[in-house]
C-alpha cells in the first residue's frame, strides 16, 4: 500500500464517526480555528526504524492491540464468605436505598466479581518508592499529632486495612503518614506533596476511617422529601476535571469496598439522569466537579447539610479565578455546616492561594512533603531548543526513537491537539487526543485507549495536566510549554509516579520567555542538566543584573516570589518546626531524593545537541 492510499482511508479526528459537528467550528471560534495544515510531504521523515511503530498503519489503527494490562481471572473473594453484615446487596454492587447498620448506604458483603474488578489491576510501587521516606516533611500549626509509619487497623479499621492489602499497598507514603493522624485527630489540613506521591489516599484514608468511626450526621433524610429523594452525603470531594473526579471515585470504590460507605461521582458532560439514579441508591461520599454539583443543588436533589468532610483536590486550581466563585457558593452560600473538617491537597500552592484557602479552613495544620511546588525527582527533565516551525519534525523524529511506554504530548490549544493527533496518525503513530472541545464520551474513550496502550500517544491540553494517574507513562513531552511553572510541575508529574522513573522533554523557544527563568531554576534545583542557552535566554529576557531576584531563589526566603516555600502563615515569623523523620528536617529548597542516579533515559545524545541559544536547533541530528 502506498502512502497516498493509506492517507485517503484515514479519517481525521474531527470527522470521525460520520459526525461533522466539529467540521466548521474553526469558523466561529476566533483563535480556536484549525491551524493551516503543513504540507504533508515536508513532514515526511525517513521511515521509522523502530519496529514498535512500523506495526501501525493508519487504516488499521483499531487493530493495534497491547495485552500488557490483561490479567488472569480470579473468581474468589479475599474476604471471608461469611461475616458480612447480612445487609442485602444491591445488583450494582454499591448503594442500596436503605441504610446499613452503620447508618451509611453502601454494601458490606464481599463480592468476588467486584473484588476482581476493583483490585485485579493493582500494581506494586516503583523502585524509588522507598526513597520517598527520605523526603523531608514539615508541619506547622498547633498540636500536630505524631505521624504513623504503618497502616494500622486501630486507626483505619480492619476493612480499610484489608482493602489496602488488596491494593498491594504495604506502607503509607510520607503524605499519608502525616495526613492519617491529622485527619483522625479531627483537624483541618492543607497538604502539599509532590505529584504521584499518594495524595488521593492521603485524604481518602482519614476521611473514610473517620466516617467509619463517627457514623453519618444525624439527618432525617426523609423529612421534607417527596417523591424526589434528596441526597445528603457525609463527605464531599471536589476536583477540577471530570477525568480526575472519575479517577478519585475509582480509588474511593477500592478503599470503601465492604465498608458500608457508598461513594458516587457526579460530573458535567455526562447524563445527569443516570447520575441521579446512582445518587438515589445512596451516597455517603460524593466526588464532584463544581458545576454539576451546583446544578444538582439547584435542582433540589443534593443537600450539603450532612457534610462532615470537605476535600478540595488540586486545591490551588480549585481556588484560582476560574473556580473560586463556584467554590465559595458551594461552601459558604449553601447549607454546608461550619462544623466540619476541611482538607486541601495539591502539589503546588502559591502563596496568595494559600491565603485564600485559609478562608475555608479552621485552625489548620499545614503539611509539606519536600518543598511546595517542587517537581518529582523521579522525572528526568530535558529541555531542547526547537524553533516553532520545526516542532512537528522534531516530534516525529523523537517518537520514532521511543521504544516503550506511553507518551503524553502537551499542547497549548484544543486546535493544536486535534491537528497534532491528525498529523501523528498520518505519520504512522497510533495517537489519540483529549481536550475540552471533545465530548465526554470521546474524552473517556481517548483516555481508555491510551491507558490500554492501544494508542500509546496521547495529545492533550492542560485538561490532562493535573492528577491523572496512568501507569506506564514513560514520557511527557511539552510540545508547547505551559505559561506558568506550576502547570509544568503538574504536567511532568504524569510520569515518574509512585516510585517509578520517567522522562520529560520540553521544546523551548523565544515564545516561552515568561516561564524560562523559573524553568531554569527548577532544573537546577532538581539537579537536572541545564543547557547554557537556557540561562542566556533567561538573562537576555530579564537583564543580567536581575537574575534570581524574583525566582525560586526567592521561594526559600519567602521574598518577592508568589510561591510559598512553606506555610504562608509562618513567613517572616519563627521558623516552622520539624516533626522529624529519619533524615531530619531541612527547610531548604529541594533537599530530598538522590537527584540523578536513575537511568531510564530513552533520549539524550541524538537530541540534546542544541547548544546555542538563537537558531540553535541542531538539524544535523535529524
Ligand atoms: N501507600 C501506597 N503504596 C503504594 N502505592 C500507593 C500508595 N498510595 C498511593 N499509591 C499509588 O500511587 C499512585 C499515585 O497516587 P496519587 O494519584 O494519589 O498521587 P498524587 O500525589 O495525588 O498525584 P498528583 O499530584 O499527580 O495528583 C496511584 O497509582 C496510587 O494507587
Amino acid at each position: 500500500m502506498d502512502a497516498n492510499q493509506q492517507r485517503s482511508r484515514y479519517v481525521p479526528p474531527h470527522l470521525r464517526g460520520g459526525d461533522d459537528r466539529h467540521s466548521d467550528r474553526g469558523s466561529d471560534r476566533g483563535d480556536d480555528r484549525r491551524a493551516p495544515r503543513a504540507p504533508r510531504e515536508s513532514l515526511r521523515e525517513p521511515p521509522a526504524t523502530n519496529s514498535r511503530w512500523s506495526a501501525f498503519e493508519p487504516s488499521s489503527r483499531d487493530n493495534y492491540r497491547d495485552d500488557r494490562f490483561s490479567r488472569p481471572n480470579n473468581s474468589s473473594s479475599s474476604y471471608p464468605r461469611e461475616g458480612g453484615s447480612g445487609y442485602p446487596r444491591s445488583s450494582g454492587g454499591y448503594g442500596a436505598p436503605r441504610k446499613n447498620r452503620l447508618g451509611f448506604h453502601g454494601d458490606m458483603t464481599p463480592n468476588a466479581r467486584l473484588e476482581q474488578e476493583l483490585f485485579g489491576d493493582c500494581q506494586s510501587s516503583g523502585i524509588n518508592f522507598d526513597s520517598y521516606d527520605e523526603i523531608p516533611v514539615e508541619t506547622s500549626g498547633e498540636g500536630v499529632p505524631p505521624f504513623v509509619t504503618t497502616f494500622n487497623e486501630a486507626e483505619l479499621g480492619p476493612e480499610v486495612c484489608k482493602n489496602l492489602e488488596l491494593c498491594r499497598y504495604t506502607k503509607p507514603t510520607p503524605v499519608q503518614k502525616y495526613s492519617i493522624p491529622i485527619g483522625l485527630a479531627g483537624r483541618d489540613m492543607m497538604a502539599c506533596a509532590q505529584t504521584g506521591s499518594g495524595k488521593t489516599g492521603g485524604f481518602l484514608f482519614p476521611t473514610l476511617a473517620s466516617m467509619l468511626r463517627n457514623g453519618p450526621a444525624n439527618i432525617d433524610e426523609d423529612a421534607g422529601n417527596g417523591r424526589r429523594r434528596k441526597i445528603f452525603p457525609t463527605a464531599l470531594i471536589l476536583a477540577p476535571t471530570r477525568e480526575l473526579a472519575s479517577q478519585i471515585y475509582d480509588e474511593a470504590k477500592k478503599f470503601c469496598y465492604c465498608t458500608g460507605v457508598a461513594p458516587v461521582v457526579v460530573y458535567g458532560g455526562a447524563d445527569v439522569g443516570s447520575q441521579l439514579r446512582n445518587l438515589e441508591r445512596g451516597c455517603d461520599m460524593m466526588v464532584a466537579t463544581p458545576g454539576r454539583l451546583v446544578d444538582l443543588i439547584e435542582r433540589g436533589r443534593v443537600s450539603l447539610a450532612g457534610i462532615q468532610f470537605l476535600i478540595l483536590d488540586e486545591a490551588d486550581r480549585m481556588l484560582d479565578m476560574g473556580f473560586e466563585p463556584q467554590i465559595r457558593r458551594i461552601v459558604e452560600q449553601e447549607d454546608m455546616p461550619r462544623e466540619r473538617q476541611t482538607f486541601m491537597f495539591s502539589a503546588t500552592f502559591p502563596r496568595e492561594i494559600q491565603r485564600l484557602a485559609s478562608d475555608f479552613l479552621r485552625d489548620y495544620i499545614f503539611l509539606t512533603v519536600g518543598r511546595v511546588g517542587a517537581a518529582s525527582k523521579d522525572v528526568k527533565q530535558t529541555v531542547v531548543y526547537v524553533d516553532q516551525q520545526d516542532k512537528e519534525r522534531y516530534l516525529v523524529r523523537f517518537l520514532s526513537e521511543v521504544h516503550d511506554g506511553l507518551i503524553l504530548v502537551f499542547v497549548e490549544t484544543k486546535r493544536s491537539a486535534d491537528y497534532l493527533e491528525d498529523m501523528l496518525c498520518h505519520e504512522g503513530f497510533p495517537a489519540t487526543s483529549i481536550h475540552g472541545d471533545r465530548s465526554q464520551r470521546e474524552r473517556e474513550e481517548a483516555l481508555q485507549s491510551f491507558r490500554s496502550g492501544r494508542t500509546p500517544v496521547l495529545v492533550a491540553t492542560d485538561v490532562a495536566a493535573r492528577g491523572l494517574d496512568i501507569s506506564g507513562v514513560t514520557q511527557v513531552i511539552n510540545y508547547d510549554l505551559p505559561s506558568n511553572i506550576d502547570d509544568y510541575v503538574h504536567r511532568i508529574g504524569r510520569t515518574g509516579r509512585v516510585g517509578n522513573v520517567g522522562n520529560a522533554l520540553s521544546m523551548v523557544n523565544e515564545k516561552n520567555r515568561n516561564i524560562i527563568r523559573e524553568l531554569h531554576e527548577l532544573l537546577i534545583e532538581n539537579g537536572q542538566e541545564c543547557p547554557p542557552w537556557l540561562g542566556q535566554m533567561y538573562q537576555g529576557s530579564y537583564g543580567r543584573g536581575g537574575g534570581g531576584s524574583r525566582g525560586r531563589g526567592g521561594r526559600g526566603g519567602g521574598g518577592g516570589s508568589r510561591f510559598g516555600a512553606r506555610d504562608y502563615r509562618k513567613e517572616g515569623n519563627s521558623a516552622p518546626r520539624s516533626t522529624g523523620n529519619d533524615r531530619g528536617y531541612s527547610n531548604d529548597r529541594g533537599g530530598y531524593g538522590g537527584g540523578s542516579g536513575y537511568g531510564g533515559g530513552g533520549y539524550g545524545g541524538g537530541y540534546g545537541g542544541n547548544s546555542s541559544y538563537r537558531g540553535g536547533n541542531d538539524n544535523s541530528a535529524w
